[in-house]
């Protein structure tokens, strides 16, 4: 495969963009590929190659990239009819009354740019609500770039993880090991009455796909209940992808108090929301006095996009159809490894899957299970080698990938036999 044109514009953009990116993940080895065009499920390089998808925009991209005819029109009507106003429009109200209507824990929404925005926003509230400052977080676990959760180390011994963060900020967080009913036990009997709330991501989706043990996520209910702080899943990744159109705390039975959404329910477009309770969610300003604001919340675009994302979902064999097709790669690169690499392991629900480079063949079960993988050899030799075969998967042991609508069962052929050429 020639990479001429993507080796010449990472160049450029090496002059002008940190790193020559917008995002660190996109920054591959030894430099990425840019990319022309999405065609379905497929994406198509600067210099023409072509690659099964599964990274999908990190997860928006539920049909791949040519979205169903209505989302394309309502984006298109809405782009010309504004595209945005600072002032509210219905198709605000029309996308809340929707996650509202299927989430079980939404009875109020308030959207947002990002998920980055939404979680920093879902801890603002645990606080004020409590009137408390400490967070629990998970080891691994991941909410966007917000300080008070870019933090490493255990109870008793946490630091920011990146530059730029006072330590202030991690005095606050509490990261515990996903899965552990121990140590979250023992949190609450030190720390409980300073507790806001526990955060976490219902399925840990980037740090490889790790799953809650039976009983682990109702536990966390039941411990957050007893103490009076507040449970928050965040649903970035998983919401509209895991459990269908209830997510993932209707596929666990669990409800938190408040669930932060991005990615799909902004229909590919920038987004994040926070939803809730209504007596919790109606503390943001202008109604309450948790302040939350911005310029493009709610942007009409996006909405539009989101809405008619959902509503393709809920008339159609859209889980189906990606649930199957997740089920049969799985299945098949389970296959694969028994044969040819029985100590790694393949993870993943619904329509996320990830191939985890484990040592033993076990799947993981927190944070630290993941970060003993040959996360090196993934990115280094097996993303390179998928990609040369055309298949593009997200570059490292971390990052979830997903099956959209767009592809098909040929699709998944093909990316079994690149599965067995690579490995
Ligand atoms: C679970 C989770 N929360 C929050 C975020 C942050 O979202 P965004 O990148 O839109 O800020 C992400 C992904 O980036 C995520 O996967
Ligand atoms: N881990 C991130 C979200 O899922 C990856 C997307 C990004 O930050 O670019």
């Amino acid at each position: 495969m020639r990479h001429d044109e993507s080796r010449r514009l990472y160049d450029r953009a090496l002059s002008v963009l940190a790193g020559g990116v917008n995002s660190s993940v996109r920054a591959t080895q030894p430099y990425p590929f840019f990319v022309e065009r999405g065609d379905g499920a497929h994406v198509i390089d600067a210099d023409g190659n072509r690659y099964i998808d599964y990274v999908m925009g990190y997860g928006p991209l539920l049909y791949g990239h040519d979205a169903p005819e209505p989302v394309q029109a309502a984006v298109q009507k809405h782009s010309a009819a504004g595209p945005m106003y600072g002032a509210p429009t219905e198709i605000e109200v029309e996308h809340a009354e929707f996650v509202a209507r299927h989430v079980p824990s939404v009875e109020m929404i308030r959207f947002v740019n990002s998920g980055t925005e939404a979680t920093v926003s879902a801890v603002r509230l645990a606080r004020a609500t409590t009137g408390r400052d400490k967070i629990v977080i998970m080891q691994g676990g991941y909410h966007g770039a917000q300080e008070s959760t870019l933090v490493k180390g255990e109870p008793g011994n946490v630091h920011p993880s990146t530059r730029g963060i006072p330590d202030s900020f991690a005095e606050h967080t509490i990261p515990v090991p996903f899965n552990d009913e121990e140590t979250v036990r023992e949190v609450f009997e030190q720390h409980g009455d300073d507790i806001a709330a526990v955060m976490t991501e219902p399925i840990l989706a980037n740090t490889g796909i790790v799953a809650p043990v039976d009983g682990y996520l109702q536990t966390l209910r039941d411990i957050t209940e007893e103490h009076g702080s507040l449970l928050i899943f965040d649903e970035v990744i998983t919401g509209f992808r895991v459990g269908g159109l209830q997510c993932a705390q209707g596929k666990f039975g669990v409800t938190p108090d408040i669930t932060t959404f991005g990615k799909i329910i902004g229909g590919g477009f920038p987004v994040g929301a926070i939803g809730g309770k209504a007596q919790l969610v109606e503390q943001f300003t202008p109604g309450g006095d948790v302040f939350q604001s911005g310029t493009f919340s709610g942007h009409p675009v996006t909405m539009a996009a989101g809405h008619e994302y959902l509503n393709f979902a809920a008339e159609n064999d859209v889980y189906d159809h990606v649930n199957r097709l997740g089920d049969d790669l799985r299945a098949g690169i389970s296959d694969i490894l028994e044969d040819q690499a029985p100590e790694y392991t393949v993870v993943g629900t619904d329509s996320m899957f990830k191939t985890m480079f484990t040592r033993d063949g076990v799947t993981p079960k927190n944070g630290a299970d993941v970060s003993k993988a040959e996360t090196d050899r993934w990115e280094r030799v097996f993303w390179q080698e998928m990609k040369d075969h055309g298949v593009f998967l997200t570059a490292n042991q971390f990052e979830s990938q997903f099956v959209s609508y767009a592809h098909t069962d040929e699709d998944i052929e093909r990316t079994l036999e690149a599965y067995k050429e690579a490995l």
